[in-house]
């Protein structure tokens, strides 16, 4: 094996109790922080259930991320066929690779750390959740962080120093990276941080990384408290259902245990649902909470008649496929990461590819066809130096779902050649899907339907992201130092349309574009009178008592960035939000 910190053995297969004050479903990113921060209080017996294992070591080195994306660490979920979008993928449709085991998505994520911007969570509070506004939030961002970026006059205010969870500034880039920063500058943008001040703009990366390793959510928060005698994390337990008194009152959890036989532990305070929001929602309908109709066609007992459970699914909408061909030796290529002085290196200090997510070099966030105001970000751009021809169709094309026989007409003139890729992303896209049971049966997968480009709205916009994402590519900065040249080859399924008018683009957005593996929304945070809202501010959820929600799924509206900072904030927020709900002085 190449590195020293190998992720924690969870595995330990604790002999469990039959009561605990606090049950937490998913050892996941928002769900490894609720943990942790509830079994300070030593007086609280807190229990962990994770249906995966612990995270795999590939895990661990961050050039490895697709690795970990394509590995034992993930779900086997597929996006139902898409109506409005993924055209050019199979059966309009891609796999879905959320975590699963210990960390969950921060174990296999892309490691970018992106908070999202002030009016993200400003907007959450004007939506009613109060509490939610940048100001009262940034405390717990700033509380989760050990930041050891780039610290400015401008930044300092808003990081944190000595928190659970490491972020360093990436240390290995390909001359890419300087192509855009320059080309962000030859295009009126500056160089930011994207969680400082300012997120319009253009920005090398913080990675969630600890010397050079992932620093996943387990590792960071779960790790340096497994010596608590009063926590006890059980993996391998895959959470059925949560059971209820007469009073409608969550008293136990039950769950398939290594897949054997059903048990069940009771709870004497509370269950917080951390499974993310693909499954949080999928065990509540399991346990008979969720919109009556879905329940009563799979002859499920309905205990509250809640149908925003499922509903508001958003996922970051982002169009792959615009390439640049460049120069030799200035981009990724996959002969580096096996060259073994790459491995000697990064083994002995910590250094070079393998400490940086394969191929990502930076971002940028733009506001061009803003309404509301030109501080929030309306694309993300992310610049990759690699793209999915780099390995010759061999195993990219099929994780990304790409259709073959388009693959091969569209990216086989990329074949051996280096490149980059600008993906644009839209940071709060209109369009709403769901997650549903397909089954009453608690092993089979839910049915996830992201709905991408239901709104027209969105295809508008991710027009306006191509041609920014054109306009950038094209600047002499990269055409200069890196003799880029776009592959401008007609897009299969868009040939009869006059090449680059906003018809073809409008074409290209509807084929090439999915998800950013970004779900969120699934239990949506809102006022009472909203009849599709799942949660209060309290993160409690409607029409039962003791049980909580602390995951994506309750954000009501996507953030402009990654989800992966947020799920963080949200687990340390529901922590105290618990204790100061049972009077625990902190
Ligand atoms: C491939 C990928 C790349 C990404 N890249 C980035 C990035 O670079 N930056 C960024 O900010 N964000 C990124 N994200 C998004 C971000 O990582 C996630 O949105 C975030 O981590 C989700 O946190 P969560 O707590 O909601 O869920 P998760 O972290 O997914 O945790 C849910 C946990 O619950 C467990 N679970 C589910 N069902 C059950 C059950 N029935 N019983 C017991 N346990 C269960 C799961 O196994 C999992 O461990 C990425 C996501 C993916 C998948």
């Amino acid at each position: 094996t190449i590195v020293t910190d190998l992720p924690m053995d969870f595995d330990t297969d604790p002999q469990l109790q039959a009561a605990y004050d606090f049950v937490v479903v998913g050892g996941g990113t928002s769900g490894s922080v609720v943990a942790s921060r509830l079994a300070e209080v030593p007086s609280w017996r807190v229990l962990l259930l994770e249906s995966g294992g612990s995270a795999t070591p590939e895990t661990a080195v961050p050039a490895f991320s697709l690795l970990a994306m394509d590995g034992d660490n993930k779900w086997d979920y597929r996006v139902a066929p898409q109506a409005h979008a993924q055209y050019n993928f199979k059966g309009h449709s891609s796999p879905y690779p959320l975590g699963k085991g210990m960390g969950g998505s921060s174990s296999i994520n892309l490691m970018t750390h992106v908070r999202g911007n002030k009016r993200d969570y400003d907007n959450w509070a004007h939506l009613g959740n109060l509490g939610w506004d940048y100001h009262s939030v940034l405390p717990y961002f700033r509380k989760s962080e050990d930041f050891h970026g780039k610290v400015t006059n401008d930044n300092s205010e808003f990081h944190g120093f000595g928190g659970p969870l490491s972020v360093e500034a990436q240390s290995w880039s390909t001359p890419v990276q300087d192509a855009l920063l320059d080309g962000g500058r030859e295009l009126g943008y500056p160089v930011i941080d994207p969680n400082g001040y300012s997120q319009i703009g253009f920005s090398a990366l913080d990675l969630t990384t600890h010397r050079g390793i992932r620093s996943s959510a387990s590792e960071s928060y779960l790790r340096p408290n497994i010596y608590r005698k009063n926590l006890d994390i059980c993996t391998h337990a895959h959470v059925t259902k949560i059971t209820f008194d007469d009073y409608n009152r969550a008293v136990g959890v039950r769950f398939l245990r290594k897949g054997e036989k059903e048990q069940e532990v009771f709870v004497s305070r509370e269950v917080i649902l951390s499974a993310g929001a693909v499954n949080t929602p999928q065990i509540l309908l399991l346990s008979g909470i969720g919109g009556r109709h879905q329940l009563h066609k799979l002859g499920i007992f309905v205990n509250a008649d809640v149908p925003g459970v499922g509903a508001n699914l958003q996922d970051h909408p982002t169009v792959y496929g615009l390439t640049w061909k460049i120069k030799r030796g200035m981009g990724q290529n996959l002969i580096n990461m096996v060259d073994p002085s790459v491995f000697a290196d990064y083994r002995l200090h910590k250094r070079g590819v393998l400490t940086s997510p394969f191929g990502l070099e930076g971002k940028a966030w733009t506001s061009l066809g803003y309404t509301v105001d030109p501080a929030w970000p309306d694309l993300e751009f992310t610049v990759f130096s690699a793209h999915p021809a780099l390995d010759n169709g061999f195993r990219i094309a099929d994780m990304m779902g790409f259709e073959r026989k388009f693959f091969g007409r569209y990216f086989s003139p990329l074949f051996g050649r280096e490149g980059f890729t600008i993906a644009p992303m839209l940071t709060r896209p209109k369009s709403r899907g769901s997650v549903t049971l397909s089954s009453s049966d608690p092993t089979e997968p839910p049915i996830i339907d992201p709905n991408f480009l239901s709104s027209s709205e969105d295809v508008d916009s991710l027009i306006d992201g191509i041609k920014f994402s054109l306009l950038l590519g094209n600047t002499s900065s990269f055409r200069d130092a890196l003799e880029a040249e776009f592959h401008d080859q007609a897009l299969p399924g868009c040939e009869d349309l006059p090449y680059g008018g906003d018809a073809y683009w409008g074409c290209y957005v509807r084929h090439m574009t999915a998800s950013s593996y970004h779900p969120a929304g699934t239990c949506k945070m809102a006022v009472a009178h909203d009849p599709m809202g799942v949660v209060s501010n309290r993160l409690k959820v409607r029409g039962v008592s003791s049980i909580r929600v602390a995951d994506a799924s309750v954000m009501p509206v996507l953030p402009s960035g990654g989800l992966h900072a947020a799920c963080i904030m949200i687990g340390e927020k529901a922590a105290d939000i618990i204790k100061e709900d049972w009077g625990v002085i902190f």
